[in-house]
């Protein structure tokens, strides 16, 4: 591969991914870097076509497609108990959506699953799932209850409305007892292939900036009440909330969210999880 070749790396296009991405070190990779910022599925389908290399995608994006990819260790977005970003509002209790219509966000993929194993599997419930973009009043018109996920999520929970509030990651945990990662930093094994040494440098920078962002989370916090509003606390607890590690326990956690999701027969095969390991020097 010529040395001037680039690595394309996807951003999600919400908040909930700035404290691994704000501190990094952008100046160490001159133009060998581009960056794609999409909603989580613009960059699930991306990363698929080969039109992004690598960054994060929704987890279960990369199950559906994980023979093409390896996983950047540390690095997700999850969180044990409620996310307050991940949110079904409701205008009656779950238990009562059997046959109800429950609106999906065209941006989700990991959640949309989700939803479907928490109701499914865990309340017993079959709804009608139609797929609409991510606005509350619109979905809400026919409908009896919506996901949103993301800044779209933040905000709709900031408004006046009239609907009860489950917090997707609180579901999950209450009724497994596990962590739950909805976003993974994946790497095209093509792109792991050809450049080796690079693909090793921006792991290495990533955790450089997610330490940053832990030690330091003050800019982002001030970036997040500029661009989305909100109280310094929110953003404050909001950021503490999330974790973006990736470590034994939000893998395990994963994996029982791919078993579920196998079992429903909304993945065709089981999902394991293949780590990158920084093999640049004998690959
Ligand atoms: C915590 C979140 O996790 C997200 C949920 C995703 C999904 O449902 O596919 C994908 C990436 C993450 O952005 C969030 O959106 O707030």
């Amino acid at each position: 591969m010529q040395q001037d070749s680039r690595i394309r790396i996807g951003k999600i296009h919400y908040t909930n991914v700035w404290p691994i991405y704000h501190h990094f070190p952008h100046e160490r990779f001159g133009s060998r870097l581009e960056w794609i910022e999409q909603v989580p599925t613009g960059l699930n389908k991306a990363m698929l076509a080969g039109e992004v290399d690598m960054g994060a995608i929704s987890s279960f994006a990369y199950a559906e497609s994980h023979d093409r990819y390896e996983l950047y260790p540390e690095l997700s977005v999850s969180a044990y108990g409620n996310v307050n970003s991940l949110l079904l509002f409701h205008k009656k209790p779950l238990s009562e959506l059997d046959g109800a219509t429950v609106m999906l966000p065209t941006t989700s993929a990991t959640t949309v699953n989700l939803l479907k194993i928490v109701l499914g599997k865990f309340v017993g419930v079959t709804p009608n799932y139609v797929y609409a973009a991510p606005s509350l009043d619109t979905m809400m018109k026919h409908a009896d209850a919506a996901l949103l996920i993301g800044d779209d999520a933040i905000r709709a929970s900031w408004r006046e409305h009239p609907y009860e509030v489950s917090d997707m990651g609180g579901l999950w945990q209450r009724y497994t007892g596990e962590w739950m990662t909805f976003a993974v930093w994946a790497v095209r094994k093509e792109t792991i292939r050809a450049y080796p040494e690079l693909v090793a440098a921006v792991h290495e920078a990533f955790l450089e900036s997610k330490a940053a962002g832990l030690r330091d989370p003050d800019p982002i916090v001030r970036k997040a009440q500029g661009v989305i509003g909100g109280t310094e606390a929110y953003w404050r607890g909001y950021f503490r909330n999330l974790s973006h590690d990736f470590g034994p326990d939000q893998r395990r956690g994963l994996s029982l969210y791919f078993r579920y999701a196998e079992e429903m027969g909304l993945l065709p095969e089981p999902a394991p999880l293949h780590m990158w390991a920084d093999n640049s020097v004998t690959r």
